[in-house]
Order: structure tokens, then sequence, then C-alpha cells
């Protein structure tokens, strides 16, 4: 075996994936992350988190290659990441007040063989004013996260209660990472 990829820009799943104490390099994917409507939201970020991970397994094929993908879904509805201030803005307002889901999916690559799986965590947020919304946008933080907060960050403010893994929200649920390539028998983990 050679080593673990993680096929992703993002600093947040790389940071996590630091969780595990073994080294990996990152490789981002640029996928195309349009899909045809009417997946469930499960088949949605597996889907996605297995088109970033074979980008990447085309570049790294002796590796373990690990992709990754998160939506929000509120009311029926997925949010992506916001393009724009309008974008986030709509986000926001659909979010106040309201319980959503976060999916994220993940995908497993070694050799001849692949995992997938997804987690799902609700998360309920406060009531939010105007002003309020409008002062987040203003802090940036929404532009590259999916729903358009980072619980992580000052989004953390936004946030009454989650059901679920932390982690999920953050774009990488690392506990049942861990466990899935425990599973799969990968021997850079213990057993
Ligand atoms: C809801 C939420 C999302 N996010 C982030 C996680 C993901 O990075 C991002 C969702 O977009 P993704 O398309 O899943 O990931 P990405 O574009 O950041 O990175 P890549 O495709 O290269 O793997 O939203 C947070 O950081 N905090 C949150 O609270």
């Amino acid at each position: 075996m050679d080593h673990l990829v993680l096929a992703s820009a993002s600093p947040r799943r790389k940071e996590i994936l630091q969780k595990l104490n073994i080294p990996f390099t990152t490789f981002s994917p640029n996928a195309d992350e349009t899909l045809p409507s009417g997946l469930l939201p499960s088949e949605f970020v597996k889907t996605l988190a297995l088109r970033k991970a074979r980008l990447a397994f085309d570049h790294f094929p002796q590796a373990v290659i690990i992709g990754s993908d998160t939506i929000v879904v509120c009311n029926d509805i997925i949010l992506g990441k916001p393009k724009n201030c309008e974008e986030a803005k709509y986000m926001l307002k659909q979010l106040s007040g309201q319980v959503h889901s976060v999916y994220t999916g993940v995908a497993i690559i070694y050799e001849d063989r692949m995992e997938t799986f997804y987690e799902k965590t609700d998360v309920e947020f406060w009531e939010l004013t105007e002003i309020e919304i409008n002062q987040y946008i203003k802090s940036g933080e929404p532009f590259d996260k999916a729903g358009a907060y980072g619980i992580q960050g000052q989004g953390a403010l936004l946030v009454k209660k989650i059901i679920g893994d932390y982690y999920t929200v953050v774009g990488l649920p690392i506990s049942r990472l861990y466990r899935t390539l425990i599973e799969m028998g990968l021997s850079f983990l213990p057993k």
C-alpha cells in the first residue's frame, strides 16, 4: 500500500483528517459538482464524494483515496455554497429559526475496492434578524461553505442545537471514517 490522499481542497477537511495522526497528502479534485435533480441527498453526497475520489485515483492509483462532499438540506431544498451575497442572504433566511440537515458523503478508494457512506446531522438555528444576517455575511465566512455558514467559526453563534456528529457539519465525519478504514483492513491504522 502507498500513502493516504485526501481528495479535497478544503482546509477544514485537512485539519480534521490530521486527527488520524497519520501522514497524508492532498489533491484538489476540481470536480464538476452538477448532478441530475431528484437524487436523494444521501445519494447526492455519496456520488460527489466518489467523483472527487476518482479524480484523485487517476493521479495516485497506488494510494488510499478519501473524497467527501457536504450539502445542507432545508425544507427539501439542497443548499450548496453561495455564489454571492444575495444567495448567502437567501440561504441564511431559509435557515433562520428552522431545523435543517447537513449531509456529508465519503468515498474511499483503494486498488479495486471502493466504500461509500454518508452521515447526517440535524442543526437548529436561532431566529436570525436581518441585521445579524448582514453582519455575518460581511465576515466573509459564508462563501466557501454549504448553506452559507461555518459552525466552526462565527457561524457557531447562529446555532441553537445539533443532533449528530459535529464533524459531519464541518465536512468530514472522522470517527465513522476511522472505523471504516479499520474495517477495510488498512494497515496504517491500529487494529
Ligand atoms: C455547514 C458547513 C459547511 N462547511 C463546509 C464544508 C465543505 O468544505 C463545504 C462544502 O463544500 P464541498 O463541495 O463539500 O467541499 P469544498 O468545495 O470545500 O472542498 P472539496 O470539494 O475540494 O472537497 O462547506 C463548513 O466548513 N462548516 C459548516 O458548518
